[in-house]
């Protein structure tokens, strides 16, 4: 049926017509309790948070601007939930409520301005994290734990004492002083998102649906029909706040944490009482900044005012306290559809799954695809092509898909086959070794994507450091045909580049980047030999690895001259890598790179003239603080290069620390190990003339 838009005579021009309000009402309102049942009653939810508050948002936004469509059990004046037939029905002592939310900090100004008006200035504010997680009713007679009830619609809950009584963080009996005759203590029972995989990963192993999310897998824990389940689950629990009560009186939300946490229940080690609102909005700010930081899911703040008087003042509405209200983070969670499974082959040819997902935003950018590590990965999530899905995106951290939200299958979905040959080359793929987890392309040698890889790792940072040298370029050369490999890089020249579409400019001549490309791989020849060993992509040598053999060996020849036995008992190498080094170099191709790089004029040597004599030889020295000749980095190299160690950390072993200005806690802990200490004249002397240089006269006794 389409909606009807022209409106009726007499009708505010722009506002929609009363019955197409009534119907978008009716409309909203289904949405919103299918969504609130499947979110309390089944423990999933088909629409992400954000998608469901944006509901809310609408329908709210609807009755202000039609107040007759508010009826007493809209959504906008009714706690959400419900209880399930599954559990006896339980009244709860007094009524839960939800909270009303701000999203931004002018709406928290608003709320805050509502209070003063109410009650006048000097509220102080408590400010918490919110939790994602499910809310839970305690009730403890004479101390001891009788009842454990969800919140249901707010007045009747559902009875999970027996689940309840499973969880490590709830107290059987409250101990300590002044434990009152009756109490009834709320919290939200969560997981932590660590715990979240592994639940995960054990459901599917059992055949069981797995969990959409960590709050959903919490509720799906805590309401269980058999309490050993809710047992096995690591579920969590943070109390905060007090319903009825006998034998217990509050002047403050605060005072009635510390009688709580006084009595063994588990209360929220941030919680903060401030004066002003600018503070709260500090405290909002803050947690908005270190969101991970925590330890369980935070979907925002709780600002709550302190003084429980000034809280009674203010009363409550039909839903949600007016002293309260939760300031919102924008979500990280999103719902979308899982489109596709597909595998990206790395520089060493390993393959890894990766999800194509129908595009989505969240926390401010568009998702269209997230990481999933390796075929196991995706067994334990459980999920399934086709499935809606959610997905996380945490701050900078590149987007995961979490778990399916099994509710929403059709049966179409169909389960990810790892490919059994590589999707650039068509070799098969194979495990390397026995024992490895990853699958691999075994054609290093020409796989279009290993190939790819590696010539863009040439120029990375901890490599070669080739500026002009990117990704797009490293596929146009390749594709080009003007090198097979990176062992052509360094002989590239003007007549090459004129072929590649990417150097040239319109008149066909090779344009200033190519130039620029060709001056690079030029400078670039005289770089220090552990850059051309992470240059050569040998699994597991990176830079920490590679400065280590080349201060040992010194040169490429020496390298290629040395046993395993050798090159594992350089300091910081071990067999591993020294395997690793070994095969690598027993390669034919991969010698073949090394001459035509050394042909090309590719330092292959660290010099070690007279200028810089090999002072420090087993000494290991620690810089602390900032020295005025010397950058960090300058300090490490001009120890390493007199065949000094540079640690970063102070213990018996170091010989010599350094101590420049601000120096921290290593110059305390080198004085309490009496360890020997140089001021910055004195490393410099240490440098150029050995620990002979530095020596203390010796004493008198010993003379
Ligand atoms: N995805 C869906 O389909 C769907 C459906 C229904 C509800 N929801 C989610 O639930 C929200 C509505 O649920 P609600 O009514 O529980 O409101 P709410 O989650 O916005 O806030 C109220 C609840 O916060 C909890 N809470 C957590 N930490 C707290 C603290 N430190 N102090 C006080 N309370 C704290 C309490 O249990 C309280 O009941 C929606 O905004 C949405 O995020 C989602
Ligand atoms: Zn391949």
């Amino acid at each position: 049926m389409s909606e009807q838009s022209t409106p009726p005579p007499g009708a505010t021009p722009g506002s929609p017509a009363p019955s197409a309000a009534r119907h978008r009402w009716q409309e909203l309102v289904a949405e919103i309790e299918a969504a609130r049942f499947a979110y309390y009653v089944r423990n999933s939810s088909p629409l992400s948070d954000g998608q469901y508050d944006e509901l809310e948002r609408e329908l709210r936004a609807l009755e202000e601007q039609h107040p007759q469509l508010r009826t007493p059990d809209s959504p906008t004046q009714t706690v959400g939930g419900t209880f399930s037939t599954e559990f006896a029905a339980v009244d709860h002592p007094e009524r839960m409520l939800s909270l009303d939310n701000a999203f931004t900090l002018d709406e928290l100004s608003a709320w805050a301005a509502r209070v003063e008006k109410e009650v006048g200035e000097g509220a102080r504010y408590l400010c918490e994290p919110k939790i994602d997680g499910l809310a839970l009713d305690l009730v403890y007679e004479q101390g001891r734990l009788v009842r454990g009830v969800t919140r249901g619609d707010g007045r009747t809950g559902e009875d999970v004492t027996f689940n309840v009584r499973t969880l490590a963080d709830v107290p059987q009996r409250l101990t300590g002083e002044d434990v009152p005759e009756f109490l009834e203590v709320r919290g939200e029972v969560f997981f932590l998102l660590e715990g979240f995989a592994g639940i995960n990963a054990a459901l599917v192993e059992a055949g069981k649906p797995p969990f959409a999310n960590p709050r959903n897998a919490a509720a799906g824990s805590l309401r269980q029909k058999d309490p050993r389940v809710t047992a096995s689950r690591p579920l969590r629990m943070l109390v905060h706040g007090v319903g009825a009560r006998r034998g217990m009186e509050n002047a403050s939300q605060s005072q009635a944490y510390e009688k709580l946490a006084a009595w063994g229940l588990p209360t929220s080690p941030r919680v903060k009482v401030v004066d002003t609102l600018p503070e709260v909005a500090e405290y909002v700010r803050y947690y908005g900044e270190h969101r991970h930081d925590v330890e369980h899911e935070i979907d925002g703040v709780v600002v709550k005012v302190d003084q429980v008087p000034l809280q009674r003042r203010l009363g409550s509405t039909s839903r949600a306290p007016r002293w309260a209200i939760a300031f919102k983070y924008p979500p990280e969670e999103v719902t979308t559809t899982l489109l596709d499974v597909q595998v990206n082959v790395g520089r060493t040819g390993r393959v890894t799954p990766f999800a194509v997902l129908e595009a989505v935003k969240v926390a401010g950018s568009t998702v269209r695809m997230a990481t999933l590590h390796n075929a196991d990965e995706v067994r334990r999530k459980g999920v399934l092509i086709g499935d809606t899905v959610v997905v996380r995106k945490a701050g900078d951290v590149i987007p995961e898909v979490l778990g399916p939200v099994v509710d929403s299958r059709t049966g179409d979905e169909r389960e990810f086959v790892m490919p059994t040959v590589c999707p650039e080359c068509g070799m098969p793929l194979a495990h390397q070794r026995a024992d490895d987890v990853d699958i691999r392309c075994p054609n290093s040698r020409s796989c279009p994507a290993q190939l790819r890889e590696r010539v863009f790792h040439v120029a990375g940072r901890g490599a070669f450091d080739i500026e002009a040298l990117g990704y797009e370029a490293a596929t146009a050369l390749l594709q080009a045909g003007v090198i097979q490999d990176e062992g052509d890089l360094f002989t590239l020249t003007e007549e090459d580049l004129a072929r590649v579409p990417l150097f040239t400019t319109k008149a066909g001549t090779v344009s200033a980047n190519g130039r620029r490309l060709l001056q690079h791989l030029d400078d670039r020849k005289s770089q220090p030999l552990w850059r051309v060993l992470v240059g050569l992509s040998i699994r597991h040598v990176g830079p920490t690895a590679a400065r280590a053999l080349a201060d040992r060996f010194a040169s490429m020849e020496a390298i290629e001259a040395a046993s395993a036995e050798e090159i594992a008992s350089c300091e910081g190498v071990g067999p591993t890598i020294a395997e690793a080094v070994v095969e690598w170099l027993a390669v034919d191709w991969h010698r073949d790179v090394v001459r035509k790089w050394r042909e090309a004029g590719v330092r292959m040597a660290d010099e070690r003239d007279e200028s810089t004599p090999r002072t420090l030889e087993g000494l290991t020295v620690v810089v602390t603080g900032s020295l005025t000749g010397y950058s960090r980095d300058e300090a490490k190299e001009a120890i390493l290069a007199r065949g000094g160690k540079a640690s970063g950390s102070v213990s018996k072993k170091t010989d010599f620390v350094v101590v420049g200005e601000a120096a921290g806690s290593k110059a305390d802990k080198a004085e309490q190990l009496g360890l020997r200490i140089l001021d910055e004249a004195g490393f410099t002397a240490l440098l150029a003339g050995g620990p002979d240089a530095v020596a203390v006269p010796e004493d008198d006794a010993d003379a």
